[in-house]
């Protein structure tokens, strides 16, 4: 595929001190910037998932809408907003959640998915894992079944991923960083 994963984290800017002392940021516009690297970071995210059935995708406000619109593309899957809170305009299921650097709630529409139906989870990054948790407890509050969650970034140290792989998602990264 050209280039490497050591390059897809080379295109990945870190930011000390944000958006708070003490946070490393990782942000990806400098890879979604460069078009052989967001290329392959889509490709990638996609490959697990290559021949099996997915209803839908579902992506987390923001930078989840960015990925997981275009591996929806690729899997010729449904997409599903998971939004911050008020601005969903119809019945809505919500859940507070928190962070690596805060806490929020988050919404999304009660008939965005049938039950039953196969949903991915797709983010940016899993740090706490508090996003992803509390995206598959609103998934399966509403009887979608999350057969998988995919981010292009690990942060190891904070512990996200094994949160939710107790919860039974299998869970698939591309990059890790550590130390935050
Ligand atoms: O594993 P966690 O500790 O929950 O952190 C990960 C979440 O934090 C970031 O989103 P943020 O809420 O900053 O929103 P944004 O995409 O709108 O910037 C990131 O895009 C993940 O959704
Ligand atoms: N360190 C970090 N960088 C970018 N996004 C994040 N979301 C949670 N922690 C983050």
């Amino acid at each position: 595929m050209g280039n490497t994963i050591s390059e897809l984290a080379a295109s990945i800017r870190s930011i000390p001190d944000y958006p708070n002392p003490g946070i490393i940021f990782r942000d990806i516009t400098t890879l979604l910037g460069n078009p052989r690297a967001f290329r392959r970071a889509v490709d990638e995210l996609v490959q697990p998932y290559a021949g099996t059935k997915v209803d839908k995708i579902a992506g987390m406000e923001a930078r989840g809408f960015i990925l997981g619109g275009a591996v929806a593309h690729q899997l010729s899957s449904g997409f599903v907003p998971i939004r911050k809170k008020g601005k969903l305009p119809h019945d809505t299921v919500r859940i507070a959640y928190s962070l690596e650097y805060g806490v929020d709630e988050m919404e999304m529409h009660r008939d965005a998915v049938e039950p039953g139906e196969k949903v991915i989870l797709v983010d940016d990054l899993i740090a706490t894992g508090g996003t992803a948790v509390g995206a598959t407890q609103l998934l399966r509050q509403i009887g979608a079944e999350v057969v998988g969650a995919c981010f292009v970034i690990d942060l190891p140290d904070l512990g996200g991923r094994r949160k939710l792989e107790e919860l039974g998602v299998v869970v698939h990264t591309l990059v890790e960083f550590s130390g935050h």
